[in-house]
């Protein structure tokens, strides 16, 4: 498959742009056992059509391409966030999870009416969490009451809640977040603005938000979506996205262990560049600058919640695929 195809009859959503092919192999050297808590699949579209209700088309990124990327920056594992435009079919999410045995663990989409025997199945696949999308230009808005009954389904496998939203839309959410008893992990820090003050009352509500929930968690993930400034990860550029940076720092510092790192990969609908995940990996020590944040960031919190009661040996070579 060559890289840029969408397969299976489908078009691209014009402009679309694909995702960097041939990465920089990273600077930073990723501690052993790291995560890459934040990306996707995308298709193929031949083998795992996009879903009607969609609101994008994009090249295919198989689960082959994400493992290659794993190996060349240096991850050990992948968590694979279930993408809106496969909707709730999870077929491409799962097959990818069962293609990496145990290296890989899964976020899904499900309905309400979801049931007890495709829960277990999708467990057993590697799945351990349900996401739920408040982006207006992604998804239609589900109602509370039916995300409420997939939270209480999905509780008693110890499964957490990934959350997606953007900043102005906290107020309106914040009770019923709060009110979620499992594990929440929130997708891109709640999107803020990043041209505001990250001391200034918008991120203050979204850092209350994280002291006031000790069960709330947080990716620090997806810099070259909500950069304003730059520069860009590109050309080995060693200082990207440092408007980004007091944001993520700031979550990185007070929360050290509620926190993800993810590549985002393949960087569904960004418009106007796609970064290099080589650079954006070297990134990372200006938003978790000592060795052991950088460890709690990559290696202990993804492990502690995707891979609950073991240990991650970093002296064994081979796990899995
Ligand atoms: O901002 C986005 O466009 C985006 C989309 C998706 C998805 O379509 O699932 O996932 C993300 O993490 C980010």
């Amino acid at each position: 498959m060559a890289h840029g195809e969408t397969t299976g009859g489908f078009e691209k959503t014009p402009g679309w742009l694909d995702w960097y092919d041939g990465p920089a192999t990273p600077t930073f050297r990723l501690p052993a056992g790291a995560v890459d808590a934040h990306c996707h699949v995308f298709g193929p579209g031949a083998q795992f059509p996009y879903a009607p209700e969609r609101k994008y088309t994009p090249c295919d990124a198989s689960a082959d391409e994400l493992f290659a990327l794993r190996d060349q920056l240096g991850f050990t594992s992948n968590v694979i966030v279930q993408a809106t435009c496969h909707g709730a079919d999870n077929s491409a999410l799962v097959d990818a999870l069962r293609r990496a045995g145990d290296r890989a663990r899964g976020v899904a989409t499900v309905r309400r009416d979801v049931t007890e025997q495709e829960l277990a199945e999708l467990h057993d696949a590697g799945v351990r969490g349900v996401r739920f999308n408040f982006v207006k230009r992604l998804v239609d808005r589900v109602p509370t009451d039916a995300l409420e009954e997939i939270v209480a389904k999905i509780a008693p496998l110890g499964w957490h809640v990934v959350i997606y939203f953007e900043a102005d839309d906290l107020p309106e959410l914040y009770d019923f977040f709060s009110a979620i008893p499992t594990d929440v992990v929130v997708d891109h820090m709640g999107r803020p603005d990043v041209t505001k003050d990250p001391d200034g009352p918008e991120f203050g509500l979204f850092l209350r938000f994280l002291r006031e929930n000790p069960n709330v968690w947080t990716k620090v993930t997806c810099p070259e979506r909500l950069s304003v400034t730059g520069p860009r990860a590109l050309d080995g550029e060693q200082d990207a996205y440092r408007d980004v940076v007091p944001f993520a720092r700031r979550v990185v510092e007070e929360f050290p262990d509620r926190v993800l790192w993810g590549t985002d990969w393949p960087h569904p609908n960004l418009k106007d560049h796609m970064p290099d995940d080589g650079v954006l990996v070297d990134g990372i020590p200006r938003i978790a600058p000592t060795p052991d944040l950088q460890r709690r960031l990559l290696v202990d919190n993804p492990r502690r919640l995707y891979w609950p009661g073991t240990s991650f040996d970093p002296s064994a070579s081979s796990e899995g695929a």
